[in-house]
């Protein structure tokens, strides 16, 4: 099976755990638009969704679903997103499509984050993946310093603007050996609008398709 028919296979899986006529946190990628294909193809109902970026709005309403202003809703029963790693705890990296800050503030209204992904975003330390961090412009060359001593090699991603209007610093050669320690300290740097690491918003259950079909780790 190659890595889009894994995509479909967890988005098919992940239909299961969507509660009947709730409003749904929906996440952003590759993975996810599979998945809200097969909202759509499966005539899955839904009182509305919060939707964490501007390209899962735009599919999400292509294919008939209400998105709600995430200022209107309280709590969300669940958050469905990928991830660009995930490790053995549920601790995860995500940004690597720039939509990291949306998809936190979302997760965070949920009570539960679901994510879906294929085997190969599984990983025994995060940081293999470049860590996406969310910046202020003006904090660029301030914020890669900062991560050159904590033996990061931190890039400006050319021609990125978030749906924020912020850049994005892909941070290489990091091992994240403590992600809430890690993401608790990276947050307070100025200039930080988010980092990809999502510790204290971490995974409930992760959906991982693989040859053998689709594992549930819950964490
Ligand atoms: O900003 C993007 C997100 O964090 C995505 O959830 C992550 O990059 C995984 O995307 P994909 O499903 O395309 O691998």
């Amino acid at each position: 099976m190659d890595a889009a028919q894994l995509k479909q296979l967890v988005a098919q899986a992940a239909l299961a755990h969507v509660p009947a006529g709730a409003i749904l946190g929906v996440g952003t990628g590759s993975t996810v638009d599979c998945f809200i294909d097969a909202l759509a193809d499966n005539g899955m109902a839904l009182a509305g969704t919060v939707s964490s970026s501007e390209r899962s709005t735009a599919r999400l309403r292509a294919r008939g679903y209400t998105v709600l202003d995430a200022s209107t809703v309280e709590r969300l029963p669940l958050y469905i997103d990928g991830a660009d790693e995930i490790d053995y705890d549920g601790y995860m990296i995500k940004g690597g499509g720039a939509a990291l800050t949306r998809e936190k503030i979302v997760a965070d209204l949920a009570d539960e984050f679901l994510c879906i992904a294929d085997e190969s975003k599984l990983v025994t330390t995060l940081g293999r993946f470049p860590l996406p961090v969310e910046i202020i412009p003006m904090a660029a060359a301030q914020l890669s310093r900062r991560f050159a001593l904590l033996g990061g090699r931190a890039v400006l991603r050319q021609g990125v603007v978030t749906d924020n209007g912020c850049q994005i610093l892909d941070v290489h050669d990091l091992a994240i050996t403590e992600p809430l320690a890690f993401e608790t300290e990276v947050n307070q740097w100025p200039g930080v609008v988010t980092v990809g690491v999502f510790a204290r918003h971490k995974a409930k259950r992760c959906l991982l398709g693989g040859a053998d079909g689709v594992r549930s780790l819950n964490f």
